[in-house]
Parts: C-alpha cells; structure tokens; sequence
C-alpha cells in the first residue's frame, strides 16, 4: 500500500489551516512540507513557524523535505515544530551520516534525497541508517514541473540495495510531477511514498485527485 503525501508547495498559502484539514479528510496519508531557502534551491518558502502553524490543523504526519543549505543546523526546530519525517539533501550535506543520525537521535524518521543529476550510490552508504530515501523526479525548487523518466532505474537500483541489506522498511519516495499517469511507473519501481503538489492542490476535488493517484500506484503493483 503506497503513502499518498499532498505536497502544500501548491496549496493556498493563506489557507493552509484549512488546506491541510481537506487533504487529511480526502485521504491523504501525510502532508508533505516544502523548505526552500534560496540558495540550494531557487526558491524561498517557510520555515518551523508555518510548520508549527500547520501541525495544529492536522493529526497526518508532516514531512519535512529540507531543500536548504547546511540542514544540521535548523533540524532541532523543525522536529520541534512538529515534523514526523526530516529529509535531506546529500547534495546539501558535508556530513551525511552524522547528519542522519542527528534526525534519528530525536526520534524522527530520517530521509536522504536526491536529486536527477546525483546517483543512487551517493546514499549507499547511508542506507542501512535511514528510513526513508527520497527520488527526486524533477529539479527540486517549483512544483507543476514535468516528472523525468531517467531518475526511474534509481527506484529500482535502490530497492535491489533494501533487498541485498534487508532492509524491509525501507521507504521509497518520489516528488516532482508525480499524478495518475506517472503514479503506476514509480509504483512498479520500488517507491512507496508518493509525494504530489500540483496533482491533488491544484484541483478542485481533491478526494478524487488522491484516489486516483493511489489506485494508479496500488493497481500496479498488484
Ligand atoms: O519538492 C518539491 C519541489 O522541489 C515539491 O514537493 C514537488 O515539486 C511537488 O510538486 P508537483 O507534484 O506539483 O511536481
Ligand atoms: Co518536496
């Protein structure tokens, strides 16, 4: 059964109390939250306080994907803001295997992402201590972007790593232009957890975006 996480980039942000509480009553499984700072992204969104803000509307797990500069130093807010996931970029880490182990010591499941340009072996090393290995699908920084095929033989390669490992809970997610047509190819990959922004915000019904979406993924792997 795949995790259907709402990304809020494409949500209201004027709204996003009210945005949140419809995403968890049309079935979303977590709430995925957007951290850009500007420099590893050309993007600037928000940071603990709207996470904090966003925590008091919803009871779903927030996860927290970290497309900023030096990670390290802002996790203790954003755990205590409330996030359930911290992912980070490997890109964006020096110190990757101290900086995952950071996320675990205060209880929170840890991500490792990636994005297009890097490969899958850049969190071999990393992958017996995270919970959760996020595929960038598109260039991270914007929502409402195209998914890239080539990024797929990394769901794959990674999930051939969880096996030789055992590994079994491995959490294998995706973000960027992930809707009902491209749900089924990452499905059949390997991944898990499916991230969508513009697929479930920017449509009016949004139970019916996220159904779709998970019958998508789920009718695959059947
Ligand atoms: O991390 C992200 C962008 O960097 C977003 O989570 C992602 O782009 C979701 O948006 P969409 O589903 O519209 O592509
Ligand atoms: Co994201």
């Amino acid at each position: 059964m795949v995790i259907i996480a709402p990304s809020i980039l494409s949500a209201d942000f004027a709204a996003l109390g009210a945005e949140v509480a419809e995403a968890e009553a049309s079935g979303a499984d977590w709430i995925h939250v957007d951290v850009m700072d500007g420099h590893f992204v050309p993007n600037i969104t928000l940071g603990p306080a709207i996470v904090a803000a966003v925590k008091a509307h919803t009871s779903l797990p927030l996860d927290v994907h970290l497309m900023i500069e030096n990670p390290e130093r802002y996790i203790a807010d954003f755990a205590a803001a409330g996030a359930a996931v911290i992912t980070v970029h490997a890109e964006a880490c020096v110190h990757l295997h101290r900086v995952v182990h950071q996320i675990k010591e205060l209880g929170l499941m840890a991500g490792v992402a990636i994005n297009p340009g890097t490969p899958a072996a850049a969190v071999r090393e990393v992958l017996e201590d995270v919970d959760l290995v996020l595929v960038m699908t598109v260039n991270p920084g914007f929502g409402g972007q195209a998914f890239i095929p080539r990024t797929l033989h990394k769901i794959t390669q990674l999930r051939e790593w969880a096996g030789e490992i055992n590994h079994k809970g491995l959490r294998i997610e995706v973000d960027g232009g992930i809707a009902e047509a491209t749900a089924p190819l990452v499905a059949q990959a390997g991944a898990d957890v499916l991230v969508a922004g513009n697929a479930v915000f920017g449509r009016s019904d949004r139970a019916g975006a996220i159904r779709a979406i998970r019958e998508a993924a789920d009718g695959a792997v059947l």
